[in-house]
């Protein structure tokens, strides 16, 4: 009986089909599982052909019905397994087909495809532009380098008429996907050795030697599970082709892949990476891991906010298909999880209050206590020094560290704010109330003393964690024992929107010799990532374990499409307008409402988005109400909200130098020039995270004087 694979040229097509014809892919792949091969060659139904003037002499066509084709690989070398490439209409699957050409990459022995028609008609063109140029993007690199990174000789030609960056990655849809990888990460400046290290040994199957002979056409889709599915039990293939794909999965790439399914790590372990480098979905597949390694053990994923621990939830389910072990996670956010910790362990927990009430709390000590300082002061001086340093005494506070801030405080001083702090406190309890990072202290506490195999976990898995509170940090700390396994941790400190300074080491949580970094996005097109890193440009942003500066070197994607769209108006009427002609646009090229998301820094910029759109009859809802995917409707989010979400297209309307930095929350810098620098590049940082959302479309718009943060979009060069 042949084996069946599919690549994931084959899922693209096969998502965007029509049910009839996905039917029919169906019924086609039940019956090549069932036939011989013998008999599947002389199947009349099927109707499997060769290509004429294929250029991979193994492509055939099969028939799906009058129109449709499918497009397989056949093998020619006595192994069985067909490799189902993609579903194509009937006279576009031959062309498709003939110009392709499947190989066996000579390092990694991975199966790739070039579109070898049209590299051999560029190919002598660029060549005679390439002898003019003064440069070549690869001329540091030796021949005997590039093969032994896996270049063959084809692409090899190719490669030395490349003059810069854009070049190659025009070149990209052409090139075999593991030697376009390569070049693209020496042309981000990483050693052949990096390379090789990182890329080639991570895919090579172990044993294999430069000199031995390619293998099978089975062997080499065995080596390709980054882009190749095989079906391995007859029951599979139903299963397979009924769930709506999505492609991480069962694609990790290898540098997710070799994150997620690692035996163990011998303690906390921290994978970093720019936004849609599929952090997320390495926690997903983290989390599956260990609860595949043992049949009892408890883990907890984590993430900020509801909205995140919901998503994660229902993709963890998707992940798993498994109910017993769905039991063993937990999928809550912090504040959920000491909530709970605080009820089991104490009983009774006050009422806990949010951002704004605590505020109006300070506010109302500081005018009686007639304080020199701002209510904001306070709030930060409690956030950033009292609960960050688990401070719970006046002595401890004379004594303690306050790095990180800008302003002195003498003796004197700081027995003032302790004086507030204790009013602060005495008004919370007086009110049955509680702050969220006052839970998690206590919860912190009281699991430091209570019977983790009760109240604890096996594994912590922490996703968006460059969020986290030292307070919060505390309670994950406390809730599993340490050592190996304890605690896997994703997140990205370019998008630190909540100005929280954590040094992990010194929480307890060492991961020296245990960080990697993704550097793929898997969202967004370049075009995308480009603009929106040029927000951060210049800006000094710290690691995530507070030990040093983290850059987005080498950050890229595989995708490309249109440059995003950054507009200024007179009026924020017009603005409006424009953003409404927008939307209308994006409708009318099959973007579905859900698809588009609107955002702002303020609900009430999208309170007049909301009403022009519903009078140009375009329905919109608020992300805040969590609508479900089958709710029709243009989401409608502050940039906040837009933490973790994705959208094929994002508008990010109301970017106006008064509202992008909010001055509100901007620290003036007579009064703390750290606190002000840390508020500016936070509220950069939310541009940043609002902008990274989109996956295909993005327009910034602005009325008056455009966000500083602007000035490259907005005309001047940026800062
Ligand atoms: N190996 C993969 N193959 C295909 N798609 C992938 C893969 N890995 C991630 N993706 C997709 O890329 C998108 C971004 O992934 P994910 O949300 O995990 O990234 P992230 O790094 O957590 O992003 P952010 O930090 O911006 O929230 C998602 O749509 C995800 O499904």
């Amino acid at each position: 009986m042949p084996q069946l694979a599919f690549a994931n040229t084959f899922w693209e097509s096969f998502d965007v089909l029509e049910k009839p014809i996905k039917a029919g892919v169906r019924k086609a792949m039940a019956k090549f599982q069932q036939l011989t091969i013998a008999d599947l060659h002389a199947d009349k139904g099927l109707h499997l052909e060769s290509v004429n003037n294929a250029r991979d002499p193994r492509m055939r066509t099969i028939r799906i019905n009058d129109f449709w084709r499918g497009v397989v690989l056949a093998p020619d070398d006595g192994s069985d397994t067909f490799l189902l490439l993609n579903v194509v209409p009937h006279d576009r699957a031959y062309t498709w087909a003939a110009k392709r050409l499947y190989t066996v990459n000579t390092a990694t022995r991975a199966l790739e495809v070039r579109n070898v028609v049209a590299l051999e008609q560029l190919t002598p063109t660029l060549e005679k532009a390439a002898a003019k140029a003064p440069a070549l993007l690869f001329a540091r690199h030796s021949d005997t380098v590039l093969r032994q990174l896996g270049i063959d000789d084809q692409v090899l030609r190719a490669v030395r008429t490349v003059i810069d960056k854009p070049q190659l990655e025009a070149f990209g849809m052409l090139l075999p996907e593991d030697q376009f990888e390569v070049l693209q990460y020496l042309a981000e400046g990483f050693s052949p050795d990096d390379v090789y290290r990182d890329l080639v040994a991570e895919r090579r199957p172990a044993g294999a030697t430069p000199e031995q002979p390619s293998g099978s056409l089975a062997a080499a889709i065995a080596n390709t599970a980054s882009r190749i599915m095989l079906v391995t039990r007859p029951d599979e293939l139903a299963e397979i082709l009924d769930k709506p794909f999505a492609a991480w999965r069962v694609f990790l790439h290898p540098s997710q892949r070799r994150l997620a399914y690692r035996v163990s790590y011998k303690g906390p372990a921290q994978v970093t990476g720019g936004p849609g480098t599929g952090k997320t979905v390495v926690a997903l597949h983290r989390v599956k891991h260990l609860l595949s390694r043992s049949a009892v053990s408890r883990v907890l994923l984590t993430t900020y906010t509801n909205a995140l621990a919901a998503a994660l939830r229902e993709n963890l389910a998707l992940l798993l298909g498994d109910e017993k072990q769905m039991a063993r996670v937990e999928v809550t956010t912090v504040n959920a999880l000491a909530n709970r910790t605080v009820r089991a362990l104490a009983g009774r927990v006050p009422t806990p209050i949010g951002d704004a009430d605590e505020r109006q709390v300070w506010r109302r000590v500081c005018r009686r206590l007639t304080l020199p300082w701002t209510e904001q002061f306070l709030v930060q001086e409690y956030r950033h020094v009292i609960l960050a340093h688990d401070v719970r005494s006046r002595e401890e506070y004379r004594e303690v560290s306050r790095r990180g801030r800008g302003s002195a405080l003498g003796p004197r001083q700081r027995d003032r704010v302790w004086d507030a702090v204790e009013m602060f406190s005495a008004e919370l309890a007086a009110a049955g109330t509680i702050t969220h990072l006052q839970v998690c202290a206590r919860a912190a506490q009281l699991l430091g003393e209570a019977d983790l195999g009760v109240h604890g976990f096996d594994h912590l898995v922490v996703d968006e964690a460059q969020d986290l509170h030292p307070a919060q940090w505390r309670v994950l700390r406390a809730a599993v024992v340490p050592g190996p396994d304890d605690l896997f941790i994703t997140g990205d400190p370019h998008q630190r929107i909540y100005d929280s300074r954590v040094s992990l080491g010194v929480l307890g949580i060492s991961v020296t010799g245990r960080s990697s970094r993704l550097r793929i996005n898997y969202r967004s097109t370049e075009e995308i990532l480009v603009w929106s890193t040029a927000v951060l440009v210049g800006s000094r942003i710290d690691d995530l374990a507070g030990e040093g500066e983290d850059s987005l070197t080498g950050y890229r994607s595989l995708l490309h499409g249109k440059r995003p769209h950054a507009k200024g108006y007179a009026t924020s009427q017009a603005e409006v307008a424009g953003l409404v002609a927008r939307v209308r646009e994006w409708l009318a090229q099959d973007v579905q409402p859900n698809e588009i998301a609107v955002c702002a820094r303020f609900n009430t910029t999208l309170g007049s988005v909301r009403d022009e759109l519903s009078a140009a009859g375009i329905p919109s809802v608020w992300v805040r109400d969590h609508p479900g995917t089958e709710v029709d409707g243009v989401r409608l989010a502050t940039m906040h909200a837009m933490k973790g979400l994705e959208f094929r297209c994002v508008a990010v309307v109301g970017a106006t130098a008064r509202a992008v930095p909010f001055a509100k929350e901007i620290t003036p810098p007579e009064v703390d020039l750290l606190q002000h620098e840390s508020d500016v590049l936070r509220e950069r940082c939310l541009l940043f995270v609002a902008s990274t959302r989109a996956r295909e479309a993005l327009w910034v718009s602005w009325s008056g004087a455009p966000s500083p943060f602007l000035d490259f979009a907005a005309g001047s060069p940026p800062r």
